[in-house]
């Protein structure tokens, strides 16, 4: 089990309201992963990640994502899936009439964490992994953009996914602020949780390794060249 890839699509077509977005997608992700997913304005990246969190249905072909079979999963198991990933877009999202500590204390309660302590230590630790341990109190609009998304970030690891989706998390950040959040994912992967990121930004290729994949023409592939 342990060398089953998290995510395998065969020959996956997906369309957006009979639209066909991308045709034929074969795809896999494996533990520890971090894979890149570039391509022009609405050639499907976001698209494609909606049907990894069970946003969209899959039309054609075999996709499972940890162990779901996408074709035929039920509503109560995409919440249950939906525990197992770390969701991070680009404009932050966080509820801005409480506190970053209440943010991230809101996700526990809510995925079934009933002992104060455990939910007090584990704010505290994922404030620590990113680098944000004195911020708690603080209200969002308090924060930076930068800040934001590491608090995003901190929300997204408290359940230790195996996977984190990341939709264009530097997108509305300036370029060093970006840099050190695909920095902060890069580190996150490297203690075994898996990446999909995507991005406009291809400095970021050279700088942070990582598989690509590419969106266009309605086809998703690998990609040796960008
Ligand atoms: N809810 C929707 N209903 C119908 N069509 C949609 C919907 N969402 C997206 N689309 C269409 O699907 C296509 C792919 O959009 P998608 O957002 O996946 O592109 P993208 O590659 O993520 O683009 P960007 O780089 O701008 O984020 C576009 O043609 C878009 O118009």
């Amino acid at each position: 089990m342990e060398d089953q890839p998290l995510i395998s699509y065969k020959n996956v077509d997906i369309n957006q309201q009979e639209l066909g977005i991308l045709n034929n997608v074969n795809f896999e992700l494996k533990k520890g992963e971090f894979v890149y997913l570039i391509g022009k304005v609405g050639t499907g990246k976001s698209t494609f990640l909606k049907t990894i969190y069970g946003e969209l249905d899959i039309c054609e072909g075999e996709a499972t994502v940890l162990g779901y079979d996408m074709r035929t999963i039920k509503q109560k198991n995409i919440a249950s899936l939906r525990r197992k990933l770390g969701i991070v877009f680009q404009d932050f999202q966080l509820l801005t009439d409480r506190t970053v500590y209440d943010n991230l204390d809101f996700v526990l309660r809510a995925t079934g964490w009933k002992q104060f302590s455990e939910r007090e230590s584990r704010i505290e630790e994922v404030l620590r992994l990113v680098g944000m341990e004195n911020k708690g109190y603080k209200m969002p609009n308090e924060l930076s953009g930068g800040e934001q998304q590491r608090i995003v970030i901190a929300r997204a690891i408290l359940n230790k996914p195996e996977i984190i989706l990341a939709d264009e998390p530097t997108g509305n950040l300036d370029v060093e602020t970006g840099r050190n959040i695909v920095k902060l994912l890069q580190e996150i992967c490297t203690q075994g949780t898996a990446i999909i990121m995507t991005t406009h930004n291809l400095n970021l290729l050279s700088e942070f390794p990582g598989k690509v994949y590419c969106c266009g023409q309605h086809q998703l592939r690998e990609a040796s060249e960008y």
